[in-house]
């Protein structure tokens, strides 16, 4: 009997997408109207990897030539002719990066109070407006490969995020998650070259987009308006812009590309409209 029941639960449990693990043990029976339902993994992805690629490639572009004073150093390491693309700002004055965001993608996203009651913070659109299709944020933190132990950071930690082939990022930016966060993003480096972001730890993140782990779950009453998508970063993602990724593995030798989850717009998303995603995603 209890073998049986185990087994239910082990087949129900291997088929969620994405998971906070706490919550959803929680507050799963509450909620099963919430549920979003996908065909199979391939039909999961809502935009191609190359628009993935485009969007950020396209904001990070923008966020460092709006921090030329601080990146020329480094941009002398580049081969002329990509820095002949980032150098040919007329206009030296630095904007704010959520101001960047918005004249890069046509919106901005902040984190505030959330319209549901007791849900804490969430995400908003705060200008502009983001067309059904756009990566609206990114969910940071701490890369785990499924054998990699998380068990400490994991303790009353809302913030863990699993993707399908068990890969957890750990998006807290409190106690020991971002002891682990800071730590192994000062030991990745190439050369000058940093390979991640650390700013999404405190209140104002050097990439506006990586406040992702605050977007709150739907409800029967607010229906979700972004999905989850994982992206794997390719080779060839410009070394000089990973400095505004925000995640991180974990292990030091990982042997595969780094993983990011983006936020992926359901519907066009208005100014003024909070951000909520289905937190359970079930693949048949
Ligand atoms: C990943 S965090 C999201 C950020 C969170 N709102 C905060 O302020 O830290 C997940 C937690 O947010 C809260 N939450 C998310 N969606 C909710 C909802 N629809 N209603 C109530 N609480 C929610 C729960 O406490 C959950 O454990």
């Amino acid at each position: 009997m209890i073998k049986a029941l185990y087994k239910a639960f082990e087949v129900r449990w291997k088929s969620y997408r994405h998971r906070f693990v706490p919550w959803i043990a929680l507050n799963l029976q509450k909620n099963e109207r919430t549920l979003r339902q996908v065909k199979d993994r391939s039909r999961d992805k809502l935009v191609e990897d190359e628009e993935v690629l485009g969007s950020l490639v396209c904001l990070f572009t923008e966020l460092l030539k709006n921090d030329m004073k601080n990146q020329s150093e480094l941009l002398r390491f580049l081969p002329q002719a990509k820095r002949d693309k980032y150098t040919n700002v007329e206009d030296e004055t630095r904007d704010a990066p959520s101001a960047v965001m918005l004249n890069a993608l046509g919106f901005r996203i902040e984190r505030k109070r959330s319209s549901l009651q007791l849900a804490g913070t969430g995400v908003f659109v705060t200008r502009g407006r983001a067309p059904k299709g756009s990566i609206v944020a990114m969910y940071p933190g701490t890369i785990y490969q499924p054998d990699e132990p998380i068990f400490f950071q994991s303790i009353r930690n809302p913030f863990v995020f699993r993707c399908i082939d068990g890969v957890l990022i750990d998006g807290s930016d409190r106690a020991i998650s971002k002891i682990v966060y800071r730590s192994c993003s000062g030991r990745d480096r190439l050369g000058p070259f940093r390979l991640g972001d650390c700013s999404w730890l405190t209140s104002d993140p050097v990439n506006p987009l990586a406040v992702g782990q605050y977007v709150n779950n739907c409800s029967n009453e607010k229906a979700a308006n972004v999905c989850y998508q994982e992206y794997d970063v390719p080779e060839g993602f410009p070394l000089e812009l990973r400095q505004f990724l925000p995640n991180v593995n974990y292990r030091a030798d990982a042997q595969r590309p780094l993983r990011c989850v983006v936020l992926v717009s359901l519907r066009d998303i208005n100014c003024g409209e909070e951000l909520f995603s289905n937190y359970y995603t079930i693949v048949h």
